[in-house]
């Protein structure tokens, strides 16, 4: 792919400006990418838009439509290359070509492999200037999550989890109200509005009794998804209850009880995986499968052994670990019992970190693996 680097001194102005578009609708795209597009003409904007939900109109063809006639030979500034494709909406490198631009700035090429360089090669061919590359990490960072599912068939998946400052998620009683500040527990709603599936064993429901909600005003619920191998929850357990706004998906084994499989099927919301293995849940066809469903981001929350195994199993992208200042010692129960590393050598190391105390813990951020696109994830101040 040809990368060139534009030289007008409004561009990163206007390329930001879609970036910021972008991300106003962080967690309501998937499994589409987020996307921002400004057309802009003389020094000025003349249009914008952001893709709002998968199946509705791509963001150049709501800032084309902005722009009206002013689009003829404006530039146009769009997060993510221009798709070529028919898929439920038609091409946006035509509607640019139609609408008659003279330059498309683009941050970075689009990883789908349907779209992947022709939509910029298709605008070159008709002889628009196409400048490809600005602010592609900003781009690439926002796309995190569709950049892992589109290239692999997984889920990107976060692991959030609260401990003290000696690594203890609850008392060796099991109390665990509260470990972490309320800032922390405020942020926590921010990410469930953001990820599309909350992921927690059935250790987590039998102890805890979770609801798994998002309490945001304007926050919406995600899918509540337990891994429950021999369906041991509860009929009455919160994750269940009909309240919440997005299924609940429990998924589990050849282990589980005919008849309880039944009634939890007949409750409204809630939906049963049966998987065909004696007594463990297959995890990466779990997460294989809530791709499938157009589900491409899961927030882990818990318990420590499911959070091990799936560490252990390389599904894990991302931490978001709260370490409040408090101790309480014992042997109370860790954030990862279920990861046994013996060697210190061997320990799982983490990339791209970031350290904040504003909530009064340390909430600290990091990748599994290290990667070029790694940054400060932006704040959504508000929607539209
Ligand atoms: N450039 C661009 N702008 C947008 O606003 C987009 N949503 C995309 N998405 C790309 O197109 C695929 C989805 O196509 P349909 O919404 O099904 O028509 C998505 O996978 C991206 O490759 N691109
Ligand atoms: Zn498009």
């Amino acid at each position: 792919m040809q990368t060139s680097s534009p030289s007008n001194s409004n561009d990163e102005r206007f390329m930001k400006r879609a970036l910021d578009l972008a991300i106003k609708a962080m967690g309501r795209t998937s499994p589409n990418p987020l996307v921002g597009c400004v057309i802009a003409k003389d020094d000025q904007i003349v249009g914008e838009g952001y893709h709002l939900k998968a199946g509705t109109p791509h963001a150049e063809v709501h800032a084309l439509a902005d722009a009206g006639e002013l689009a003829r030979d404006a530039t146009a500034y769009v997060t993510l290359e221009p798709c070529s494709h028919f898929g439920r909406t038609p091409p946006c490198a035509e509607a640019l070509i139609r609408a008659g631009v003279k330059r498309v700035v683009v941050a970075m090429s689009d990883p789908n492999p349907l779209v992947s360089g022709r939509g910029i090669a298709r605008l070159r061919e008709i002889g628009i200037q196409v400048d490809v590359g600005l602010m592609c990490q900003e781009a690439s960072l926002i796309n995190e999550v569709f950049i892992k599912a589109i290239t692999t068939g997984l889920p990107f998946v976060v692991y959030k989890t609260a401990m003290t400052l000696d690594g203890k998620i609850a008392t060796e009683t099991g109390d665990s109200r509260w470990v972490s500040s309320e800032g922390s527990r405020q942020y926590v709603h921010q990410l469930r509005d953001r990820y599309d599936v909350i992921l927690a064993g059935s250790e987590t429901v039998l102890i805890d009794n979770p609801a798994l909600t998002c309490r945001l005003p304007s926050g919406r619920d995600p899918i509540r998804l337990i891994v429950d191998g021999k369906l041991r929850i509860p009929e009455n357990a919160q994750v269940l209850s009909s309240s919440a706004l997005s299924p609940c998906v429990i998924a589990t084994t050849q282990a589980a009880s005919r008849e309880k499989l039944g009634r939890l099927n007949l409750l409204s919301g809630v939906e049963v995986w049966q998987y065909d293995t004696p007594r463990h849940v297959p995890l990466e066809k779990l997460l294989c499968d809530l791709v499938r469903r157009g589900w491409t981001s899961v927030l882990l929350e818990g318990g420590g052994g499911l959070a091990g195994t799936l560490i252990k199993e390389q599904c894990v992208d991302k931490v978001e670990f709260f370490i409040a200042p408090k101790l309480v010692g014992g042997n109370g129960p860790s954030p990862l019992s279920g990861l046994h590393i013996q060697h210190m050598s061997d320990a799982l190391e983490l990339h791209d970190l970031l350290f904040d105390m504003n909530s009064g813990d340390l909430h600290v951020t990091g990748y599994t693996s290290r990667s070029e696109i790694k940054g400060q994830m932006p704040e959504v101040s508000k929607r539209n």
